[in-house]
């Protein structure tokens, strides 16, 4: 298409524009096959051009949406009803709202509605079908939009009015970027034609239907620049994540990484095992801002109305599940304790999460799940059982998981296994304190080398290993809150992730003489040992497969034997009574 050379008018041949940020990479875009077809192929060359020249890689597949954008990890899907009829299709579309409102926390729906009649008809099918359909106000947003190649300015007001953008600055930034682009589209169609009859011998007819052309291109270049800003925007407006259990041991370094990560947490904790200065030094670690943006409640996920309270008051993205007990010996003794808190807890968080239309969880599992495994490393599609009644609940709540997801696909998530961990945040303000005598390998030998026990009593010295110690995976708490976060970008990201479990653990096994070994290194102190029986229950090695957590998830472990233990005796050493000022 000939504009005659003209430096400032719109031609269909000129290169795609470019995002003024644009870095390298910036994301995809999956545009399903079905929009596709029914588009006119010279405007899907020009978004795939457009798409391209600003590092997004485009892809078309199947999929319910009609375009999802992924930037950072955040998926933010648009739906586009472009023929609103409202004597037959109403229920058909709000019946696919109402499906995709489930898979995609960040669901727009861009309905152009060019006459007054056909607004009249959306307003009043929303509010009828509203109850039928389980809209709730704002959720999903529906972008009504009059001018079909202009509908990014309404996707801004209404996403400002509706308090999604985090920065209004922003929003409003982008907004008078919006009427200036409009602007000097006109003057950019004007000029056009006027360089079209002044440079060729075309009628007056042709340069302005020509002109029409071309200003079309560049409305619609327009639109989707200014829908990558707001993909942009969307993907750095925070997340809401609700952490039960947060003030527990690896609840406070997961918060810790949360915060600095950009995430706004929530905290719902009984303080059974764990203490409120642990939050406490939670904030001081994430500094005055950060700690803003951290929210803690007390309650029980036992007690229905706690989870209601916090459910009805905020929107959660997704939940980091934490809150159960742990202790193997006291769950032989007192099996109800634990079914009662690990069972009953979660089938109400599952409730209510149900219930608030937010299905995406990272649980917390564990290689105990495993059992005695008959190989090492342990992969996650072993066969699983459990020894006992903690194991039991790990592993009904991986089965109760299971069910909930083949029953609603639309629930997102993952379950974490965690192998032993250990150590503690680097700074030495938060660590593990647990309450009594500790269980536990790691918190033992800190006590003894603070004094606080006089010897360690090694269980079990006789087992086919090197040293006669049971070999196990440590990993260094950091590593498993760095995981976790991990594992909530993959929930975020990929809306096939259904229910699937993932092994934390280093891939290295340790026998629990070497790890006396590391500590007496990384301590200085003398840990006296005593050689006891074996422990009823203990497996000789485990050890875990990484691999399915490095391909998937993109995380590996940093940390090693010598970090774990610099940090666990650095936590020990300037806390030698956890929490507490003094005993
Ligand atoms: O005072 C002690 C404590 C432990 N050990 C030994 O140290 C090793 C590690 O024991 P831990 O109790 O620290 O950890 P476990 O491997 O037994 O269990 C941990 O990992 C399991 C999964 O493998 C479950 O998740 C469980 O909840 C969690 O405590 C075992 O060989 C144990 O016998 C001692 O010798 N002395």
């Amino acid at each position: 298409m000939a504009t005659s050379g003209s430096s400032h008018g719109p031609s269909t041949d000129q290169p795609p524009p470019s995002l003024p940020n644009s870095g390298s990479a910036a994301g995809v875009c999956i545009m399903s096959n079905a929009w596709k077809d029914e588009q006119d192929p010279s405007l899907i060359s020009f978004i795939s051009a457009f798409l391209g020249s600003n590092s997004f890689r485009l892809n078309f597949v199947s999929i319910s949406p009609d375009l999802i954008f992924n930037c950072g990890g955040v998926s933010i899907a648009f739906v586009f009803v472009t023929k609103w009829d409202d004597c037959c299709n109403v229920g058909s579309i709000f019946n696919r709202v109402k499906r995709l409102k489930a898979q995609f926390a960040r669901l727009y729906v861009v309905a152009t509605l060019s006459t007054k009649e056909q607004d009249d008809s959306f307003m009043r099918s929303y509010f009828h079908f509203s109850i039928r359909y389980e809209m709730e106000f704002g959720k999903p947003a529906f972008v009504l939009v009059t001018d079909p190649e202009m509908g990014f300015e309404k996707i801004v007001k209404i996403s400002t009015s509706r308090g999604m953008c985090k920065q209004q600055k922003v929003a409003s930034k982008v907004k008078v970027e919006l009427y200036l682009a409009i602007g000097s589209i006109e003057a950019a169609a004007k000029t056009s034609k006027e360089d079209i009859l002044a440079n060729t011998d075309l009628s007056s007819d042709k340069a302005d239907s020509l002109s029409r052309d071309s200003l079309k291109v560049q409305k619609v270049s327009i639109l989707f620049s200014k829908l990558l800003e707001f993909v942009e925007m969307g993907s750095s407006v925070e997340q809401n994540i609700l952490v039960t259990g947060g003030a527990g041991f690896i609840g406070t370094h997961t918060v810790v990484q949360l915060l600095k990560e950009g995430f706004k947490v929530s905290i719902i904790d009984n303080l059974d095992n764990s203490v409120i200065e642990a939050v406490d030094r939670v904030r001081e670690l994430v500094g005055p801002d950060l700690s803003n943006k951290l929210e803690f409640n007390l309650g029980d996920l036992r007690n229905k109305g706690d989870i209601e309270k916090l459910f009805s008051k905020q929107r959660f993205d997704a939940v980091i599940h934490f809150a159960g007990l742990k202790a193997v010996g006291e769950s032989v003794g007192n099996p109800r304790r634990y079914f009662d808190n690990n069972l009953v807890g979660t089938i109400n968080l599952y409730e209510a999460m149900a219930k608030y239309h937010c299905k995406m969880m990272v649980f917390s599992s564990s290689a105990t799940v495993y059992g005695q495994p008959e190989k090492i490393p342990c992969v996650e599609d072993f066969e699983l059982k459990a020894m006992n009644p903690y194991g039991r609940t790990k592993l009904f709540l991986e089965e109760i998981a299971r069910d909930i997801h083949a029953a609603e696909p639309e629930w997102r998530i993952v379950l974490l296994r965690y192998f032993n961990p250990v150590g503690a945040h680097e700074s030495g303000r938060i660590g593990e304190d647990p309450k009594g005598i500790p269980n536990n390998l790691m918190p033992y030998i800190q006590q003894v080398a603070v004094g606080r026990l006089p010897e360690l009593n090694v269980y079990g010295h006789d087992y086919p290993t090197e040293d006669g110690s049971a070999v196990r995976d440590y990993i260094h708490v950091m590593d498993l809150a760095d995981g976790h976060i991990a594992a909530l970008r993959k929930l975020f990201a990929d809306p096939k992730i259904g229910c699937t479990a993932y092994n934390l653990g280093t891939g290295r096994g340790t026998s629990v003489l070497e790890m006396v070994a590391a500590f007496e290194k990384a301590s200085g102190k003398k840990i006296p040992i005593k050689l006891c029986p074996r422990r009823a229950g203990d497996a000789t090695a485990v050890y875990a497969s990484t691999e399915r957590a490095e391909k998937e998830l993109g995380w590996k472990a940093k940390y090693g034997v010598d970090e774990m233990c610099r940090d666990q005796w650095n936590w020990a050493n300037n806390n030698p009574w956890g929490y507490q000022k003094k005993l």
